[in-house]
């Protein structure tokens, strides 16, 4: 184990020079936490046997279970389904009752206090689920009491769900970091962690933390495409809009990308931190080719339109899956950057080199794209005041609980859990080395439930003229983008264009011959979808509600209510255990009130949407006036989307509501 290796023959001194030219002041924490890495990777090289690991569970762990070890780790118990060791770090903290909790969640194995928790369980979760899944459930409580066992549901969920994260090395490849990557997101994603460097650098595996289901015949994936795609009679619409659904999609480039010509690779091709790679690239050949050399600027062409080669190929980032949603949102932001790359001279006239400004600039557009997502974008699909005040808690702490209102009760509930400091959030500083020990990755199930390609329309009118989804993507995007105010008809085409819903019948039609560069005939991307899931070793969707803590359920008809969509699944599967991961995800009436998706994606988003911000030094401890400026970390307070938007297409200013997510009328 490299990094292992390489710890043990560095002294003190040499830690101090490699990591913390800067900062001295955590040197000592530094040395602890090799030695402590140290001593994990020691015992992590002893073989395994499979009845230590049950004993370890038993005696521990104080748990009682009747059958084989193989049962154990069939049963698919927590305690043992991790590495050994880790199951150790994250299971010694726990009470007994929460190891029966995992146990009973996983399979119903006696417990030997089984009071305790069944009281935890079916007490405080199971009513906090009520009140998480619909706020206005009846009876109706305080807003204290219903809000509050709603979030501790939330809570409770995604420390139970984050005790599954895995902790494993990324070597370190020979890399050190330099003093100013102290300071900045390096081009590559590496040292952004300070001990393990390449922990979220590009070409770093992204992981899957649940178990694939066991072997079985299944539907050729033709033929569950065919009951996914959308008929040609209307489809149904969400209250959120196609720059909503181009937004999502400028995400996930920032955050994973497979490589579609090696379906095998577990490699993402982009840094898995929240520091838009998707705008600035994922390696330093990229953010040179991105630049304007000697500025702290982006390319843009003379009508401040995102530029193109010769070849059609946008200048960007990260340039897959172009359309014209992807140019619109780039150029956008690109602009966005070079109009704060000058503020930060206007504030701070001669101080900062180009690169220095090149460099500020994207520390704080990341953290303004962050913020945008995490209290914009989410709680417009996910319309359901827990959920959302869940999600400002997250970028502001409990401060945001002072946000949602001057009730009485709440402003007692801050003062009560202790204002500010009591939750991990953006800027507060708690270290990711003590958040959970895991280790920071994308993970596989996030790649999955992103798949949300029934929100594209088939077409869109743009300026009168309608034009199918072959027409804007890939090149095609280029022919629309060459008039001088593209972007801005394009804001206002998607501001006006409702997203479709995520439901079963909603595939778009064009995605089913959809013309891409390089293939010799058109590709069937919901057959694509489908069949990644089932390369990769995608859980199927029972067995994903299972790992998730959720109730599986036991027939088909448990899915839906709706009859034709129950005849669709019947005419493709036979058992519920049989449903893709995506079909379900689909179809599961299981959706609390106002989510635009479903209660399994949102189990997958609630533990990746905290790890993102809290494992990120750029969103701790280093998310402060001192590293982004008063300027840079004011303006990503204060900022939003309508502002940006506004800032560079003024001329539609009255038109955008604000929250530009929303249908515009
Ligand atoms: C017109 C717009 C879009 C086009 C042309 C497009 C096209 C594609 C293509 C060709 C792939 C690669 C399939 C493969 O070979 O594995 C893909 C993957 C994917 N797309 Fe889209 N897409 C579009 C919009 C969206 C949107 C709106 C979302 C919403 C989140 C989305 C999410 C994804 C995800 C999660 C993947 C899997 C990425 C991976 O494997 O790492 N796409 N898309």
């Amino acid at each position: 184990l490299p990094v292992k290796q390489e710890d043990a023959d560095l002294s003190k001194e040499e830690h101090c020079r490699l990591y913390c030219e800067e900062y001295s002041a955590i040197c000592p924490q530094i040395d602890i936490q090799s030695r402590a890495r140290r001593s994990e990777q020691a015992q992590l090289s002893q073989p395994l046997s499979l009845e230590k690991c049950v004993a370890d569970c038993v005696n521990k762990a104080k748990f009682r279970f009747n059958g084989t070890p193989q049962d154990f780790m069939n049963r698919n118990t927590i305690q043992c389904r991790r590495n050994h060791l880790h199951m150790q770090l994250q299971e010694q903290n726990l009470a007994t009752s929460d190891h029966c909790l995992h146990a009973m969640f996983a399979g119903k194995e006696r417990c030997n206090s089984i009071l305790p928790s069944t009281v935890y369980y079916y007490g405080l979760m199971r009513v906090g689920k009520l009140y998480f899944e619909d706020p206005y459930y009846e009876p109706k409580t305080t807003l204290l009491l219903s809000y509050g066992l709603g979030l501790y549901y939330e809570g409770a969920m995604r420390g139970r769900l984050q005790t599954r994260m895995p902790y494993f090395e990324v070597p370190r490849q020979g890399v050190t970091c330099p003093a100013a990557a102290r300071k900045y997101r390096s081009a590559d994603g590496t040292c952004n962690h300070v001990t393990m460097p390449r922990m979220g650098a590009v070409n770093t595996p992204l992981i899957s933390t649940l178990e694939p289901s066991p072997p079985r015949t299944l539907p050729p994936v033709k033929d569950v495409a065919a009951i996914l795609r959308r008929p040609e009679n209307p489809s149904t619409v969400a209250p959120f809009n196609q720059i909503a659904v181009a937004w999502i999609q400028m995400m996930t480039h920032d955050w994973f990308q497979h490589d579609p010509t090696n379906p095998d690779s577990k490699m993402n091709r982009v840094t898995h931190w929240w520091d838009a790679s998707q705008l600035y690239g994922s390696t330093l050949t990229q953010q040179r080719a991105v630049r304007v050399p000697n500025t702290g600027k982006l390319r843009l062409d003379k009508h401040q339109e995102l530029n193109y080669t010769s070849t059609g190929i946008p200048i960007t980032g990260f340039a897959d899956n172009w359309w014209a949603g992807l140019h619109m949102m780039h150029t956008l932001f690109v602009r966005e950057h070079n109009w704060l790359a000058d503020q930060f001279e206007l504030q701070y006239p001669g101080v900062y080199t180009a690169n220095d400004k090149f460099q500020l600039t994207r520390l704080c557009l990341s953290a303004l794209l962050a913020k945008i997502h995490t209290i914009e974008w989410t709680p417009t699909l996910l319309d359901n005041p827990v959920a959302a005040l869940g999600l400002h808690t997250n970028w502001r702490g409990v401060d945001a609980i002072l946000e949602y209102g001057t009730q009485f009760e709440l402003q007692l509930a801050y003062r009560i859990v202790g204002g500010d400091q009591s939750v991990p959030h953006a800027g507060n500083g708690t270290t990711r080395e003590t958040m959970y020990n895991t280790t920071f990755a994308m993970t596989e199930e996030f790649v999955a439930v992103y798949r949300m390609h029934p929100l594209l329309p088939d077409d869109m009118e743009i300026e009168g003229i309608t034009l199918t989804l072959n027409d804007l993507s890939f090149v095609d995007a280029r022919k629309l983008t060459k008039s001088v105010k593209t972007t801005q008809t394009l804001l206002q085409a998607f501001g006006t264009t409702p997203a479709n819903t995520l439901s079963l019948q909603n595939y778009p039609r064009q995605l089913y011959g959809l013309e891409k560069p390089g293939m010799s005939q058109p590709i069937n991307l919901a057959e694509i979808d489908l069949q990644r899931d089932r390369e990769r070793n995608l859980p199927r969707y029972n067995d994903m509600r299972r790992q998730l803590l959720l109730k599986p359920y036991k027939r088909l008809e448990d899915l839906t209510d709706d009859e034709t969509e129950l005849n669709l699944l019947k005419s493709v599967y036979q058992d519920i255990d049989q449903v893709d991961l995506m079909v379900g995800c689909l179809v599961d009436k299981d959706r609390p009130y106002g989510f635009a998706f479903g209660i399994v994606p949102f189990h997958v988003f609630l533990v990746m949407a905290s790890r993102r911000i809290l494992n990120d030094r750029f969103f701790m401890e280093d998310f402060n006036a001192k590293v982004y400026t008063d300027f840079g970390y004011n303006y990503v307070q204060s900022g939003s989307l309508k502002q940006v938007m506004v800032r560079h297409f003024p001329e539609l200013n009255d038109q955008i509501p604000d929250n530009p997510f929303m249908n515009w009328t």
